[in-house]
């Protein structure tokens, strides 16, 4: 059993898993079946218990499986050779709650996640040329665990920044009553993922070599305003844009992370992005535990699927090289190109339910 490890998981009642179980003590855990077949909902499950929230939209519908009542998880995990915690998570018509067996399991400092997760959705187009908000998330997120003020930053411009469109949509009436806080807490929140940022992406280039689709590829924070400038001149720039339109149109609310290939943003193909998804939460994780966090658990949706087999060996060598545990998904019962027969716990899902093949 290794440390930061889900050696078992009990799901009841999600999506199309009526009752399953699952043995997990193993440092790769592989889940194989059709489409449709529950694979991600496994994966899902595991998300539920570290984070207390899906990670699927809405429009993926109801978490509770439509003939029964509430969702209920239970996850050992184990913390040590030595610990074990088990993790409770339930839903029903009225709302959710998680618990940890012992209560006081994990302490104050793991709010945001109970343990440490990190996923590649099988949709990996969603951060790349998706709406830049999914990047800003996965820049804020991954931030703040290198640097916590960057939560309590983010949260205070917020509430700045929602007080300052109410007053702009005033129109001519907004006499700025709200700049200087939006500036100081804008400014507050670039410093501190500027501050991450530049560890970001010189681990992203160290990570990159193995692929050469990405030679000239750049890593790029833009932080939501003219580099040239301050916030407070940038503002000043476009005041009468802000009357008009009626929101605050630079700031950090509009940072991004950009790819780009000379200067311009990079076009890739479905495998390229893929690797690209893989690369960033891996450089995140390097950082992450270099900075003395523990070791995160990995959930890969459909990982190799639109790779060939030379990137799917690369990332699969990181992913591995990395030593935690990780949870993968595939359509077929055996990897593409792994060939770690002996670490790995397989497991046939079917209509929602889980056979150990191994
Ligand atoms: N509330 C619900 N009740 C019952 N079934 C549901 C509910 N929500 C979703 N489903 C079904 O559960 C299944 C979940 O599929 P899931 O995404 O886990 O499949 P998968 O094995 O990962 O498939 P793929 O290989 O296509 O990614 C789908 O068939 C979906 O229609």
């Amino acid at each position: 059993m290794g440390s930061n490890w889900l050696v078992g998981l009990d799901v009841e009642g999600l999506r199309n898993i009526q009752r399953a179980r699952l043995e997990g003590d193993a440092p790769l855990v592989w889940l194989f079946g059709k489409n449709g077949a529950g694979k991600s909902t496994v994966l899902e499950a595991i998300y539920l218990l570290a984070r207390g929230r899906t990670y699927r939209g809405t429009k993926f519908g109801p978490v509770v499986n439509r003939n029964m009542r509430s969702t209920q998880i239970r996850g050992c995990f184990s913390v040590d050779v030595e610990t074990s915690v088990e993790i409770r998570y339930r839903q029903d018509g009225t709302g959710s709650d998680r618990e940890t067996v012992p209560p006081d399991a994990f302490g104050m400092e793991r709010t945001g996640s109970w343990f440490p997760l990190k996923l590649v959705t099988d949709n990996p187009q969603g951060l790349i040329e998706g709406d830049p908000q999914l990047r800003r998330l996965f820049l804020d997120w991954n931030g703040l665990l290198w640097n916590n003020r960057l939560g309590e930053a983010r949260r205070t411009f917020q509430r700045v920044l929602t007080q300052r469109n109410a007053a702009l949509k005033g129109g001519g009436r907004y006499s700025g009553e709200w700049d200087r806080a939006f500036v100081e807490t804008g400014e507050t929140v670039d410093a501190l993922r500027s501050d991450f940022v530049s560890p970001l992406q010189s681990a992203f280039d160290a990570l990159k070599g193995t692929f050469r689709f990405l030679d000239d590829v750049e890593l790029v924070y833009e932080r939501g305003w003219r580099k040239d400038l301050g916030l407070g001149e940038a503002l000043d720039a476009v005041r009468s844009q802000e009357t008009a339109r009626g929101f605050s149109v630079v700031g950090p609310h509009r940072a991004d992370l950009l790819l780009l290939r000379d200067g311009r943003r990079a076009a890739f193909s479905r495998g390229q992005m893929k690797v690209l998804v893989c690369l960033l939460q891996l450089a995140c994780e390097g950082l992450h535990v270099g900075k003395g966090l523990e070791r995160a658990i990995w959930l890969l949706d459909d990982i190799e699927s639109d790779l060939d087999e030379d990137n799917a060996r690369s990332v699969w060598s990181l992913f591995v090289e990395t030593g935690s545990q990780l949870f993968a998904t595939g359509v077929y019962p055996r990897s593409k190109v792994l060939d770690v027969q002996h670490q790995r716990a397989m497991f046939h899902v079917e209509h929602g339910a889980l056979t150990r093949q191994d």
